[in-house]
Parts: C-alpha cells; sequence; structure tokens
C-alpha cells in the first residue's frame, strides 16, 4: 500500500486492541511508518515496539499532526471516551480529512455533534483479524464524503480484508454485534471445545491445541472454498455418524441458533445502548 492509494498520512486515535490490530496489519502490507501518526498515551508495550521499529510519530502536538493535513483520522478510543477526545481533535478538522471512527454505537449525528458538522466522517465497524488481514470492516458515510474519498477509505479498510459500504446506518448495530464482536464468540467456542474434550478425558493442552487447529482449519476452508456453510457441515456429517449424533444437540430447539440470536440481540442492543 503507497501514500497515493490512501491519499495522505493516516493519523491513528486510539492505538489499543483494534487501533493496534489495524495498525500492525497495514504495516504488514507495506504502510510506510514514515505514513502514520499515533496518538495514544498509553499504547500497549507490542504496539509501542512496533512504532518505535516502524519510526512511527508518537504523540505529537495537535497544531503538529494539523500541520502534517492527515487525509484519514481513525478514531479507535473506547466509546465512552469520544466526548472527552473528540473535541480536542477539532483543529485537524478540514476539507480533505476523513474521520473515520471505529466505535460501537456512536452514530454519525453523534460524531458530527462533537467535530463540527462540516466534518468528512465515516462510521466503521472493523474486526481483530485485521492484524493478520483477514478482517471484515462495515462503512457507512456522512453527506460530505465523497467518492474519492470512499475510495481512500475502502482501500485503508480493504489492505487489512475485506470491506462493505452499507446501505443503511442502522444496520451498524447488527453489524457490530455479528462481525465486530464475531472473533471473540469463535475464540469462546474454542475454550468451550477445549473444555468438553478435557471433560472426555484429553490432556488440557492436547484438547486445546486440538479445538485451536480445528477451528483454525475449518475457517480455512470456508476463506478458501466457494460451498456454502451448510455444504462444508453435510460434509463432515456421516450419515448415522459421529457428528449426526454431536449436531442432533447443537441443532435441537435449545440449541446453537437460538443462542447465536440471543448473543447477538444482546450485543446488538448494548451497541445502541452505548450511542445513547
Ligand atoms: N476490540 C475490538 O475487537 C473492536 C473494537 N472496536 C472499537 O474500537 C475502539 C477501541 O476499542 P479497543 O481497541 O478494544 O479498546 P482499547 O482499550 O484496547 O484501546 C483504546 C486505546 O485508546 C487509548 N487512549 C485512551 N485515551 C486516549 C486519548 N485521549 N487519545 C488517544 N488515545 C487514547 C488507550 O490508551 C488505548 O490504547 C472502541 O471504540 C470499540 O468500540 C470496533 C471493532 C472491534
Ligand atoms: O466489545 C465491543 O464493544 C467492541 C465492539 C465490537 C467488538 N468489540
Amino acid at each position: 500500500m503507497s501514500e497515493l492509494e490512501v491519499g495522505g498520512p493516516v493519523a491513528l486515535i486510539g492505538a489499543g486492541k483494534m487501533g493496534g490490530a489495524l495498525m500492525d496489519g497495514w504495516l504488514a502490507l507495506g504502510l510506510p511508518g514514515s505514513q502514520l501518526i499515533v496518538r495514544d498515551p498509553a499504547a500497549p508495550p507490542e504496539i509501542s515496539r512496533l512504532i518505535v521499529e516502524h519510526g512511527i510519530s508518537l504523540n505529537p502536538e495537535i497544531e503538529a499532526l494539523a500541520a502534517r493535513r492527515p487525509r484519514i483520522v481513525l478514531l479507535a478510543v473506547k466509546p465512552q471516551m469520544f466526548a472527552d477526545v473528540l473535541p480536542s481533535l477539532k483543529p485537524l478538522v478540514a476539507p480533505g480529512t476523513i474521520f473515520v471512527s471505529i466505535a460501537a454505537g456512536i452514530s454519525l449525528a453523534g460524531l458530527e455533534a462533537l467535530l463540527g458538522a462540516e466534518a468528512e466522517i465515516v462510521r466503521a465497524m472493523p474486526n481483530t483479524p485485521s492484524a493478520v488481514g483477514r478482517g471484515v470492516t462495515a462503512l457507512i458515510a456522512n453527506a460530505h464524503v465523497d467518492a474519492a474519498a470512499k475510495t481512500h477509505v475502502t482501500a485503508l479498510m480493504s489492505a487489512v480484508g475485506e470491506a462493505h459500504w452499507l446501505a443503511s446506518e442502522e444496520l451498524m448495530d447488527a453489524v457490530t454485534a455479528l462481525s465486530g464482536s464475531g472473533p471473540a464468540y469463535i475464540f469462546h467456542m474454542v475454550e468451550a471445545m477445549a473444555e468438553a474434550g478435557a471433560k472426555l478425558g484429553l490432556e488440557p493442552d492436547m484438547a486445546m491445541a486440538l479445538a485451536r487447529a480445528t477451528v483454525a482449519g475449518a475457517g480455512e476452508m470456508l476463506h478458501r472454498s466457494q460451498l456454502p456453510a451448510a455444504k462444508l457441515r453435510q460434509n463432515v456429517t456421516s450419515p448415522g455418524g459421529t457428528t449426526e449424533a454431536a449436531l442432533k444437540v447443537l441443532m435441537g430447539e435449545e440449541g446453537l441458533a437460538r443462542l447465536m440470536e440471543a448473543a447477538m440481540t444482546a450485543a446488538r442492543d448494548r451497541s445502541r445502548e452505548l450511542g445513547n
């Protein structure tokens, strides 16, 4: 990825778990450290190491940052901090600077209220697999974001995975519940499978190794194959065999689909609350 494709420097405000995952992904894909500027008073150690390694400008004064004319300012602090942090970033508001917020819940109108109605703003919902170039991000823009700006934001986010523009902002809460939080559901499934394996008599370390490799392998098949998930599932399920016995439990009335709907509804509702 070169400066040209993104249109100018990228400023990252908050380099924690998600901001750091994005930064990691961009650097791995060739964004030069000279094109990144980070503001974070307490970045985690592994991110601080990357900042030093790549000679990334850290915590410049706001005036110095404004003078660099960042093309994209990516807002990656906790949603609860937006009201404190965003007003201090107002000096960065300028034609041609796009603010990209990845905060769960905070609406375009809420962001405009904090940055000014003239600000060019995109709401994005990425996920942490962006760190390994396998993220997925949903996007929605306010009225000031033109086609060239959308192209640059798409380039930045699709550098670390897939990027999809949404038809309506309302969908962002559902996206947050599905793909934003989703990696955690899968990691928890690994924990649950390993725990169950240990209860069935496997050494805990062996159970975890098998669970991790199984989920990673299944994920890779989903990535590489054009087949629907249902077909991949059917290919494992021998009639009258072991998988069928397990799926009778998982796909029963009180099974995973119902549990997932309840879990994702809770995430969707929390996303709505965070915006209030
Ligand atoms: N963790 C995830 O999987 C995802 C998180 N998000 C969103 O990303 C945002 C950040 O979440 P996480 O990375 O999980 O949180 P985090 O707590 O890991 O990162 C937040 C970072 O902001 C920094 N920070 C605090 N005050 C600051 C300030 N005044 N200026 C600049 N930086 C400051 C903190 O030091 C920390 O490194 C949230 O808005 C969340 O909704 C979105 C998608 C996925
Ligand atoms: O848990 C959260 O609120 C953030 C948003 C999506 C994933 N992590």
